[in-house]
């Protein structure tokens, strides 16, 4: 039970309220200006208010009350994932503390499509274009710029922000042509983020729903989470910035040292429990019911409203065309059905006219989506996720399953699975090419390898592979591989260093083995 110190209600120093917006549409809907709610006049520049001694949010709150949007009335509420509306007609409030339907399954979080309707996807597309590259509040992260679709009833001054999103889509000229024949592959850096993984995207979606709810004085002490060391760090880091305790469960030994010290700084209660992430997942939400720790995994479909922009970002990066494949790599499954999410929303209010096929990568140490996908989707068993080098995906009871085998299906998708060996491989051979991936990018990039190998992806399909950490968070493996100090691996393409005597003639003698071997 929870203690009633635990139960107290939060302080918050905040006295500004913004006026609540209307909530009816007029007969005839007039179109928002784009200019009006990108807010970004030449007077009014962040550099401009910053010298005023005003600061982003001052200005738009002062934006806000000077030109209140029009004719808005969006919406969302959590319903049941993926049964019919009209004979379930179960809902909850996004204010409420709920991660599950009454049956025990998944929710999801339903927009009110009617009403962004009302505005054509011409209208979406300028108003998130002219969002980029700007520090206007909260419009300048990748996430809120798309914030109509995202969490549209959160007052901007409760969003807790790091400008996240509008990461690197960065064009994998020399990889593909080198190892592939592809000349349009493109990889999504989404691990080029606050906190190094694409997590960031949707925590602070979660953690800014969390600051409303405990300003509505919602039993919240502190958010919680199990991880395999990227959800971890971001959780700590958005609490941290937002004042809010956060609590993570750690499986012992097997996250890398780079991900355990983030949680640490920022400040995070970090238990290290000895068992594996399914494990932790399971006692977390044990202790989230039990405790007024607000449950921050994507089991909490409001992570995902935040991840599902990536989709949105690549869909704008390219100028609204639809690539012909997107590659993704799974473990718990929320970022899989995030990216459908997003695609599909596009192609819903009219910014697209198709979505791209998805690819769900996984290791095959960890594969319970593989299997059962290999299995004809005929029945999904739970596996023992053994140790890989993959770790962040080290999970063998995904809470997403059922998310990701709809997304997969409604998108005409594969699932592929990479060993260690390929996994490393590919790390070493993309990051010979001047990137620096995560070995997670390394299952994604195995997965295309394998099917540009059996032609299912032709050399000319416009491909994007998602990298979803930064590799400097996994150095300890890009050390073990190049020091060829793998058990039971060719470490084909390891760079060892060379150590030599530190006198001119040893430098030399070096230098002109290496020139007479290197091609010209
Ligand atoms: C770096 C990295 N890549 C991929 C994934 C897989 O994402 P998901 O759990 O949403 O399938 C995770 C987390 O699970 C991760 O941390
Ligand atoms: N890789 C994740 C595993 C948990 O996934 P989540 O999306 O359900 O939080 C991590 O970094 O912890």
């Amino acid at each position: 039970m929870a203690s009633s110190y635990l139960l107290q209600s939060p302080n918050f120093s905040s006295n500004l309220k913004l006026p609540s917006k209307p909530n009816t549409v007029k007969a005839t809907p007039r179109f928002l200006s784009i200019k009006a709610a990108a807010s970004s006049s030449s007077s009014n520049t962040p550099a401009n208010t910053a010298s005023k001694g005003n600061n982003i949010r001052d200005e738009a709150r002062r934006q806000y009350l000077t030109n209140p949007p029009q004719n808005q009335n969006f919406s969302a509420k959590y319903v049941p994932f993926n049964t019919d509306p009209v004979t379930n007609t179960e809902s909850y409030s996004l204010d409420e503390i709920v991660y599950r339907s009454q049956s025990g399954g998944l929710l999801d979080v339903q927009h009110d499509m009617s009403a962004l309707k009302a505005f054509p996807g011409s209208y979406w597309r300028a108003l998130f274009d002219s969002r980029v590259g700007k520090t206007t509040w909260p419009y300048g992260s990748g996430v809120w710029s798309k914030k109509e679709w995202v969490l549209p009833e959160i007052s901007s001054d409760d969003i807790v922000s790091a400008f996240e999103g509008n990461s690197n889509l960065f064009w994998a000229e020399r990889f593909g042509k080198q190892f592939l024949e592809m000349n349009d592959l493109w990889v999504k850096h989404c691990g080029i983020s606050h906190t190094g993984s694409f997590k960031d995207l949707g925590m602070t979606v979660l953690v800014s729903q969390v600051n409303r709810l405990r300003k509505m004085n919602k039993p919240v002490f502190g958010v919680g989470c199990a991880s395999t060391g990227d959800t971890s760090a971001a959780l700590s880091a958005y609490c941290a910035s937002a004042g809010i305790p956060s609590i993570v469960f750690l499986p012992a030994n097997k996250i890398s040292i780079a991900q355990l010290v983030q949680p640490i700084a920022n400040g995070a209660f970090v238990l290290s429990i000895d068992t594996d992430f399914d494990g932790c997942m399971q006692l977390i939400r044990e202790v989230t019911s039990e405790l007024p720790i607000y449950l921050a995994n994507s089991l909490n479909s409001l992570r995902l409203e935040g991840q599902k922009t990536a989709a949105i970002e690549i869909l704008q990066q390219f100028d609204w065309e639809v690539p012909d494949w997107v590659i993704v790599p799974g473990g718990n499954l929320g970022n899989i059905y995030a990216f459908y999410k997003g695609f599909n929303m596009c192609k819903e209010l009219g910014l697209v006219d198709k979505i791209p096929r998805l690819v769900c990568a996984q290791a095959a140490n960890a594969n319970p989506l593989y299997l059962y996908y290999k299995s004809g989707w005929d029945e999904f068993k739970a596996v023992k996720a053994n140790s890989t080098f993959a770790s962040a995906i080290q999970i063998g009871d995904p809470v997403s399953i059922d998310r990701a085998v709809y997304a997969l299906k409604q998108s005409n998708g594969i699932v592929e699975e990479a060993t260690e060996e390929e996994l490393m491989d590919a790390t070493a051979q993309a990051d010979s090419t001047g990137m620096f991936i995560c070995p997670h990018t390394g299952v994604a990039l195995t997965a295309l390898m394998k099917l540009r190998k059996s032609g299912v992806i032709g050399p000319t399909d416009r491909t994007v592979v998602v990298s979803t950490a930064h590799g400097l968070k996994f150095t300890q493996s890009k050390i073990d591989y190049h020091s060829n100090n793998i058990k039971e691996m060719a470490c084909r393409f390891a760079n060892p260093p060379v150590s030599v005597k530190a006198d001119f003639g040893s430098v030399m003698d070096v230098l002109k083995k290496y020139l007479s071997k290197t091609p010209k």
